[in-house]
């Protein structure tokens, strides 16, 4: 069974559909890397699967239950999505630990020796042991972000959506992300990953999604969708993406 199914989802601002009957599967472990020009619906699907948006038309399940259902539970189901945004959003004026702890406890009733615990397993895996009594303004934008990475997934979620996440870094830093997002992968998280990252989607992804203007209208695994897309709209973005590289 799938972990996720997304079943002809619409949603429209303003008398603007900027999804237009998506329809994907994410199985169980899976990553996806949705790719696509800027304003193709990248983020307002994550924002939809997490439910920080409604949806128009369409159902989402998770786990075979489906969250855009009115009588589904906002708060139980954003507590088994885990999301990082571009910007970290870590709270600045707590250290690296309490800003991992803090959903544990407060939201999962965790207590405070376990969720610490925990968060220093995951601070060691990541390399950032020693960042622990750090406040956020003392490390550099990609610890920063691997420390919202390792706040996302501390809470345990079945599923973790990351939305352009190396967008707002030096390119230098771009790396150290990646690295950690990769280690994900090896543990068997299931992620939907936003990324202009071409490289990376080709690398890490195990199905690549091209929206355009609110359509999914090719997925499939990173060597069809890079080396031979069927879609000429594909070859055209990828085309696009080449040519930008080059300038
Ligand atoms: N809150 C909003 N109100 C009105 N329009 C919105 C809102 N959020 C997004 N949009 C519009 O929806 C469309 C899709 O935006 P979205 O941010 O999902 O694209 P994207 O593919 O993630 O882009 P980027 O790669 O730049 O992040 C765009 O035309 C955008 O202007």
């Amino acid at each position: 069974m799938s972990l996720l199914k997304i079943e002809d989802v619409w949603k429209h601002y303003h008398g603007l559909s900027v999804l237009r009957g998506i329809d994907l599967e994410v199985a169980p472990h899976e990553v996806v890397c949705l790719i696509g020009a800027s304003g193709s619906g990248k983020s307002t699907l994550l924002r939809c699967v997490n439910l920080l948006e409604t949806i128009d038309d369409g159902a989402i399940h998770l786990d075979g239950a489906e969250i855009t259902d009115v009588r589904a539970d906002a708060d139980d189901v954003r507590r088994r999505i885990g999301m990082v945004f571009q910007a970290y959003n870590l709270f600045p004026h707590m250290t690296v630990l309490d800003n991992i702890t803090l959903a544990p406890r407060k939201v999962h009733g965790v207590r405070t020796e376990e969720a610490e615990a925990r968060a220093r397993e995951l601070l060691d895996r990541f390399g950032l042991a020693d960042k622990a009594g750090e406040y956020p303004d003392r490390l550099s934008g990609g610890q920063q972000q691997r420390v919202a990475v390792i706040r996302a997934v501390a809470t345990d979620p079945r599923l973790l959506l990351l939305d352009e996440v190396t967008s707002a870094l030096d390119p230098t830093l771009v790396t150290e992300v990646l690295g950690v997002i990769r280690e994900l992968k090896e543990t068997g998280m299931t992620m939907i990953l936003a990324t202009h990252e071409m490289g990376f989607a080709r690398d890490i992804a195990d199905t690549v999604c091209f929206l355009e203007g609110g359509v999914l209208l090719e997925s499939g695994p990173p060597e069809q969708i890079f080396s031979a897309p069927e879609h000429p709209r594909t070859r055209a973005f990828l085309q696009r993406v080449l040519e930008a590289r080059r300038m």
